[in-house]
């Protein structure tokens, strides 16, 4: 009779398990909070002259904020020396690329003196990016001394040629300053189990101590958990790889290795989770979306059993351990969507992060450039015995939809928002056209949203170039566009001005929304337990591989068996011990794989492939044949045996 002799000829791939030792486990939780998620905002109700000025611009000095911070109520605030007003300052901009960006969402009519002082220098500002007629708006991004996204390491086009920022572009090629992070990818791999070990008790006056070797520990399970204080997926732009530790093997005297810790992956709300390549229709791994909310992305290895688990009233002393089970390891795709009661949607400069800093207690980037803000900001504002959480999303510009800017790298955020306050630059030459302009693009990315209520705020009212205007816009916003005059409010953020009001309105649409419903938009797994699924052994299929063209018939052939119950066997199978590559060979005769390998016409000196072990065939079964095959295996890997003359016991020469 035929078996397959399993003289392991190689480890195909990668092999082996890493066990660690107990003393480098270590708690593991990773990333780091960030303090955005504020806790108490700094309003109180009143009118707005109780808001603290913190951020007043005078004739002289104005605009951009280094830093401000509350004390115990009290409002610090330091600005940056010499400044000037947004309007004037924009002339003033870092370089040509922010008035180019700026540029796209100024192509419509310029707004009209009505009387006032004149609109923002558009010649200085805009003139060296006007689009041509039929020339997409922007084509080139120019920023001297910024470092460019390379793309993920799967991405295949290493150069960096600018000319392809435009709308529609496969790649954005954004430098990677600018990017928004809300998608990453990462690789997550379980905890290998610990080995089994063979043992056997020796004691004085204890003449037959048995077999005594404790079964391996269990490796660390991979979750995502979300974090509160994170708003963006920014910290795997540090840390790709995590892995889980591996159990401790068992030991003698029938000690267990001990357990590996979970690791934990923290996420922010809002996080949706794929396997990397999964199907259209599979279903994401998990949709996280509150606090504390967590789910298992990657299962730890099972550890493998000792000796003292193999013994039976037959075999009392057997000598055989399994190896750990290795983790599940598996790369994912992080996706997120912020979740907050009300979107800060705006162009790019409008005063969007201002505001959140004046009624929230958040610390977002604020300066007088477009882009500032590249992450989505959260900020929790507590008035009149309510909550409201606001995030502050990117400044979007008109192509948006098609990945301009940063295009919809977080466009998305704005879907989990239930309302939308939409900033408007009270300063740009064109407020009305740049409010078309944002909504356009938020119908053409999800026509849902177009749905969403907006509340309008006329921002920067406190200068004249925004203040003069303001009737004007009013007018053209209720009565061209059909606004209600009741969702449109005249703010400053800088001043706090009309703020109260604005957050008011807000407070009562989310009111009249009714409380929150989070709801998932996957029909994600979200595991929160640990299932095995079973699996047969003698589910397997046989495949050959091809003989290259002109190879003689009788060359060896390779083939490879597939089945994740048998290739996890032969991954588990410890071929240090003799007795363990006999019980693998009686699983592959009581499974049919022999079987099935005879009937493809398997032939000595064929190579089978299961899992990463490769085996040689031989049409030899006797037991002679198959030790003197472990003991070359044992030779060829410089293994030597262990134990006396009279262990392994006599049954085994
Ligand atoms: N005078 C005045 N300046 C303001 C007001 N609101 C914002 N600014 C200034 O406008 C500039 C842009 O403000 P940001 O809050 O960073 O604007 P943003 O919309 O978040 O910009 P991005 O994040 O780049 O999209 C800063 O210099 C602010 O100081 C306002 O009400 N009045
Ligand atoms: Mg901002």
């Amino acid at each position: 009779m035929h078996t397959l002799n399993a003289q392991r000829l190689a480890n195909v791939g990668q092999a082996g398990n890493v066990a660690t030792s107990a003393s480098s486990r270590r708690t593991a939780v990773l990333g780091r909070p960030s303090p955005l998620l504020g806790p108490l905002a700094p309003l109180s109700s009143g009118d707005s002259s109780s808001l603290p000025h913190h951020i007043l611009p005078n004739s002289s000095s104005a605009g951009s904020i280094n830093s401000t911070h509350f004390s115990r109520g009290v409002c610090c605030a330091s600005s940056s020396g010499t400044q000037s007003t947004p309007a004037t300052a924009a002339t003033a901009a870092p370089g040509d690329w922010s008035k180019r960006l700026l540029s796209v969402a100024k192509t419509k009519g310029k707004k009209q003196p009505g009387g006032g002082s004149s609109p923002t220098p558009d010649a200085d500002i805009f003139s060296p990016a006007k689009p041509a007629a039929n020339k997409k708006p922007v084509s080139k991004l120019d920023i001297p001394g910024l470092s460019y996204y390379e793309g993920r390491p799967d991405d295949e086009d290493e150069d960096m040629d600018l000319d392809d920022m435009e709308p529609g572009s496969e790649k954005k090629r954004l430098p990677a300053e600018m990017r928004c992070f809300d998608t990453a990818r990462i690789y997550l791999k379980g905890g290998d189990g610990g080995n089994g070990c063979v043992a056997f008790r020796r004691e004085k006056f204890v003449e037959h101590g048995g077999p005594s070797g404790g079964n391996g520990g269990r490796g660390g399970n991979v979750w995502a958990v979300v974090d509160p204080n994170l708003n963006s997926l920014s910290v795997f732009r540090g840390q790709v790889h995590f892995r889980a530790e591996g159990g401790v093997n068992g030991q003698g005297s029938n000690c267990e290795g001990a357990d590996a810790e979970d690791l934990i992956v923290p996420v922010p709300a809002g996080t949706i989770i794929r396997r990397k390549d999964a199907e259209e229709d599979e279903p994401p791994l998990a949709e996280l979306l509150k606090p504390g909310e967590k789910a298992l992305l990657a299962v730890g290895g099972r550890g493998g059993r000792g000796n003292f688990s193999f013994k039976t009233s037959r075999d009392r002393a057997p000598t055989i351990a399994e190896k750990g089970e290795k983790g599940e390891e598996l790369w994912v795709d992080l996706e997120l969507k912020v979740v907050a009661d009300a979107g800060i949607i705006g162009v790019p400069n409008a005063g969007k992060s201002t505001l959140l800093s004046v009624i929230t207690a958040a610390r977002p980037k604020i300066a007088n450039y477009p882009f500032t803000t590249l992450v989505p900001n959260l900020g929790v504002c507590e008035m009149d015995y309510s909550t409201t959480v606001f995030a502050d999303v990117p400044g979007l510009l008109e192509g948006a939809h098609e990945g301009l800017g940063l295009g919809h790298e977080f466009l998305r955020h704005v879907q989990r928002c239930r309302v939308l306050v939409h900033v408007v630059d009270g300063t740009s030459p064109d407020p009305v056209g740049d409010f078309n302009a944002i909504n356009l693009e938020l119908e053409l990315f999800n026509p849902d949203l177009k749905d969403k209520p907006q509340l309008v705020a006329y921002n920067k009212v406190d200068i004249p170039d925004s203040g003069d205007f303001w009737e004007m816009v009013r007018e053209q916003l209720t009565t061209e566009l059909g606004v209600p005059a009741d969702r449109i409010f005249p703010i400053s953020a800088a001043t706090g001005q009309g703020v109260i009001e604005l957050v008011r309105a807000v407070r009562g649409v989310l009111d009249e929304l009714g409380p929150q419903q989070l709801t998932y938009e996957t029909n994600a797994l979200n595991q929160t337990a640990v299932q095995r699924r079973e699996v047969r052994i003698d589910d397997f299929t046989v495949a050959m591989e091809d003989l290259p063209p002109g190879s003689a018939s009788t060359a060896p052939r390779v083939f490879y068996v597939e089945g994740e119950g048998i290739e996890r066997f032969a991954q588990m199978t410890n071929w240090d011990y003799y007795e363990a590559v006999k019980r693998f060979q009686r699983v592959l005769e009581v499974s049919g794989i022999n079987g099935a390998l005879k009937a493809r016409g398997v032939r000595q000196g064929d190579s089978v492939v299961i899992g990463e072990t490769e085996f040689s065939w031989s049409d030899d079964q006797s037991d002679g044949a198959v030790y003197d095959s472990w003991v070359k295996d044992m030779k060829d890997r410089g293994v030597n045996r262990q134990g006396s003359a009279r262990w392994p016991h006599p049954d085994v020469r």
